[in-house]
């Protein structure tokens, strides 16, 4: 028997970067969080305590604030692009790259109700937090890059248009059947491209836009339905996309038993229980999608 070392990557997880562009008066401010992690040969940093193939992680992080710096941000699947190139050539062993960052939005603070916002004050607010993870395989001729960009952190209700009935039943089955219904869910969904010829912010506000549009207009029969009306409409009008992954917890809404109150509750008194919750999980595809190769290396949570 022989013990040897199996698949790892080492990197820099989640520094928090927050670039303010102050050329002009007028502020502008980005804040990303971004990780990164080199694959390859590293058997001698974990079976010998060789440290001469290893980038330290210190100087991964410290590549990231940099390129802040000299580069600028922009897309951050351009962000994470251009990491990743640079990570594979300053390390020999490593023949991949992976580069995750979630972008959370900030808006102006509208003091006057004006519209046009504080030249320099920001509150946190907007739709969802946008991610990519790229990674990147190999170099020169030999490269290939593959971007998977999502959204998570909406949180979505409608509070009718929706229905749940015609499930199995068996001998534990309590639930009952409803033609009018909460439907909520803190959306995650996940959608790789098919290349990286791509307008990354025009593609992203498309694909957020469609989201909230399905799930407003899709009169639900399940959640599941939902999650597949949403990705077949990204899918249609998205080339570039060649599939989408959702995960979506069903969070729940009980209606509250007031008769004991003497009160009627026509849909209008809900308890929302936190957990237990529903987890709905989907993938939407093309039947013609190219190869993931490595697109969804250390994607977590999808089936
Ligand atoms: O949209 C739903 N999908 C289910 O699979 C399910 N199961 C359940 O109990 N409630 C719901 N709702």
């Amino acid at each position: 028997m022989a013990i040897v070392l199996g698949p790892n990557q080492y990197g820099k997880a989640q520094s928090h970067l927050v670039r303010v562009h102050r050329d002009t008066p007028r502020h502008e401010i980005r804040d990303l969080t971004v990780s990164s992690a080199l694959r390859g040969d590293f058997t001698l940093s974990h079976v010998d305590g060789d440290q001469s193939d290893v980038l330290p992680t210190d100087t991964q992080k410290n590549t990231v604030f940099a390129f802040a710096r000299e580069k600028g941000v922009g897309a951050i699947e351009d962000f994470a692009l251009t990491l990743a190139d640079h990570f594979i050539a300053q390390t020999p062993a490593a023949d991949g790259a992976r580069v995750e960052i979630s972008e959370v939005p900030w808006q102006r603070i509208d003091i006057d109700g004006g519209g046009d916002g504080h030249d320099h004050a920001f509150v946190r607010s907007g739709i969802g937090t946008r991610t990519t993870v790229v990674n990147v395989d190999g170099r020169g001729a030999d490269r290939r890059a593959h971007v998977v960009s999502g959204i998570q952190d909406v949180t979505l209700l409608k509070s009718t248009g929706s229905e749940f009935h015609g499930f199995l039943r068996d001998r534990y089955t309590t639930l009952q059947e409803t033609d009018d219904r909460i439907l909520a869910t803190d959306l995650v969904a996940r959608w790789r491209y098919d290349h990286t010829d791509v307008d990354w912010d025009a593609a992203y506000e498309s694909v957020r836009a469609l989201l909230l549009k399905q799930f407003a207009e899709i009169h639900s029969h399940a959640l599941q339905q939902t999650l597949y009306g949403m990705g077949q409409a990204v899918l249609e009008k998205h080339p570039e996309v060649a599939e989408i992954k959702f995960s979506a917890p069903n969070k729940h809404h009980f209606l509250v038993d007031l008769a004991p109150f003497g009160l009627e509750n026509p849909n209008e008194v809900f308890y929302a229980a936190d957990r237990p919750f529903g987890l709905i999980e989907a993938c939407v595809v093309r039947d013609d999608a190219s190869d993931p190769g490595s697109a969804w290396h250390a994607v977590p949570g999808w089936v």
